[in-house]
C-alpha cells in the first residue's frame, strides 16, 4: 500500500511498449534495481493490467499502434478517481511539444530512449519520494478529517448524555420549521423538564443525578422513533422534543405514551412528593409554520406550557393550543 510506502521499499512497475526489445532492457534494468516488474505490449492490455494490479509506477511507451502512451495515461489518470501512480514517458522522441503532451495526458516526467541504468534509478527515487511525501499528506488530511468530525461532534452534542445540545436543537428547529412550512404539515415542540431534579441532586448525590440524567435521556432517545423526530438536552435537566408531522392531538397521545414509559422504567426518586420514581413534566406546542412562525416563538410557548404543567402538579404534558393536560386530556377520553 502506498500508504506503507517507504523511500527504500521495492517498487511494482508496468512497463508499457509495444517492441519487446526495450521491455527486456527496460525489465533487466528494472530488476537489478530490486523492482517487480509487470509487461504490457498493447495500450489496452496495458490499461487492463494496471486495473487488475495497481502498480506503484508505471514506465510508457509513447508511440504504439492503435492508442498511443498519450491515450494509456489519460485512461489511468481518469480510471484512479483521486489516487496517483507515476506515470514516466518512455520515446524516442523527445522535443519539447513531446513532453509538452506527456505532462498534459497525466505524466510525470519525460525520458528519451535508450535510458541509463543509472538515470532510471534516480528517476524512480524522486518518484518514490513524492509517493511517500504523498502519502504522509493523505495521512495528515484523514487525521484533519478525523479531528473535523471530533469537532462536529462536539460542537453539536452534550457530554454527559450524547444527546443533542441546545445549538444543535436550535439549528434543526429552525430546519423543521422552513421543510413543515413548505410542506403545509404540522410541527410540535415539547419542552420537558424532570421533576423535582434538584432534590434528587440533594438526597442522591450529583453521580446518582448524572446516572438518572442518561436515563432519561436514553429513553427519550428510544421514544423518537420516526426520522425526524429528535430529542436533545436543552440544558441542566431540561430536554426537548422535536416532532414533525405531528399535529396537536397526536402530541398528546405521544407524551401521554411517553409518560407511561417512564412510568414503567421506574426510575427510583429519593425525594419527590410527587411519585416514588421519576416523573417529568413537559410542554407542548404545535403549529403548521407560516411566514410569522420562529423557533424563538416556539421556544417559547413551550416553556409557557412547561410551566403550566409544573403550576398544574407535575407528572404530566400541558398542550399550549389545546389548552388541556395529558391528566384532563384522558379523563375527557374516557368519558367518551
Ligand atoms: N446531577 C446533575 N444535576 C444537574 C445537572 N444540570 C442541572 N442539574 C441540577 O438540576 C436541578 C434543577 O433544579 P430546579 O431548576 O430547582 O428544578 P427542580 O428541582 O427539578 O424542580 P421543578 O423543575 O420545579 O420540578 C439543580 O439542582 C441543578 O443543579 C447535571 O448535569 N447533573
Amino acid at each position: 500500500m502506498i500508504a506503507m510506502l517507504s523511500i527504500q521499499e521495492s517498487l511494482t512497475v508496468l512497463v508499457v511498449d509495444d517492441q519487446a526489445v526495450p521491455r527486456l532492457l527496460a525489465r533487466a534494468a528494472l530488476e537489478s534495481l530490486g523492482h517487480r516488474v509487470l509487461e504490457s505490449a498493447d495500450p489496452e492490455g496495458a490499461v487492463r493490467l494496471f486495473m487488475q494490479s495497481r502498480p506503484d509506477l508505471i514506465l510508457l511507451d509513447v508511440e504504439m499502434p492503435g492508442h498511443d502512451g498519450y491515450w494509456v495515461a489519460r485512461q489511468i489518470r481518469a480510471a484512479e478517481q483521486g489516487g496517483w501512480t507515476p506515470i514516466l514517458f518512455l520515446s524516442g522522441r523527445n522535443g519539447d511539444e513531446e513532453v509538452w503532451r506527456g505532462i498534459e495526458a497525466g505524466g510525470d516526467d519525460f525520458l528519451s530512449k535508450p535510458i541509463t541504468t543509472t538515470l532510471l534509478s534516480a528517476k524512480l527515487r524522486a518518484m518514490q519520494r513524492l509517493l511517500v511525501m504523498r502519502a504522509k499528506l493523505l495521512e495528515r488530511s484523514e487525521e484533519l478529517r478525523a479531528a473535523n468530525a471530533q469537532l462536529r461532534e462536539l460542537s453539536t452534542h452534550d457530554a454527559l448524555t450524547g444527546l443533542c445540545n441546545r445549538r444543535a436543537i436550535d439549528e434543526r428547529l429552525h430546519q423543521e420549521i422552513a421543510a413543515c412550512r413548505r410542506e403545509g404539515q404540522p410541527l410540535s415542540l415539547a419542552l420537558l423538564d424532570i421533576d423535582h431534579f434538584k432534590r434528587f441532586n440533594d438526597s442522591a448525590g450529583h453521580v446518582a443525578g448524572d446516572a438518572c440524567l442518561k436515563q432519561v435521556s436514553q429513553l427519550l432517545t428510544d421514544a423518537c422513533l420516526r426520522p425526524r423526530d429528535l430529542a436533545g438536552r436543552y440544558g441542566g435537566e431540561e430536554f426537548a422534543l422535536i416532532l414533525p408531522l405531528t399535529p396537536r392531538s397526536g402530541a398528546m397521545t405521544y407524551a401521554r405514551a411517553l409518560l407511561r414509559t417512564l412510568a414503567r422504567a421506574a426510575i427510583p426518586h429519593p425525594d419527590s412528593p410527587v411519585a416514588p420514581n421519576v416523573t417529568l413534566s413537559g410542554g407542548l406546542t404545535t403549529c403548521v409554520p407560516d411566514e410569522a412562525t420562529t423557533a424563538e416563538g416556539l421556544l417559547l410557548r413551550a416553556d409557557d406550557a412547561l410551566y403550566q404543567a409544573k403550576a398544574k402538579g407535575r407528572n404530566r404534558f400541558f398542550s399550549y393550543e389545546m389548552q388541556l393536560d395529558t391528566e384532563e386530556q384522558l379523563h375527557q377520553n374516557s368519558r367518551l
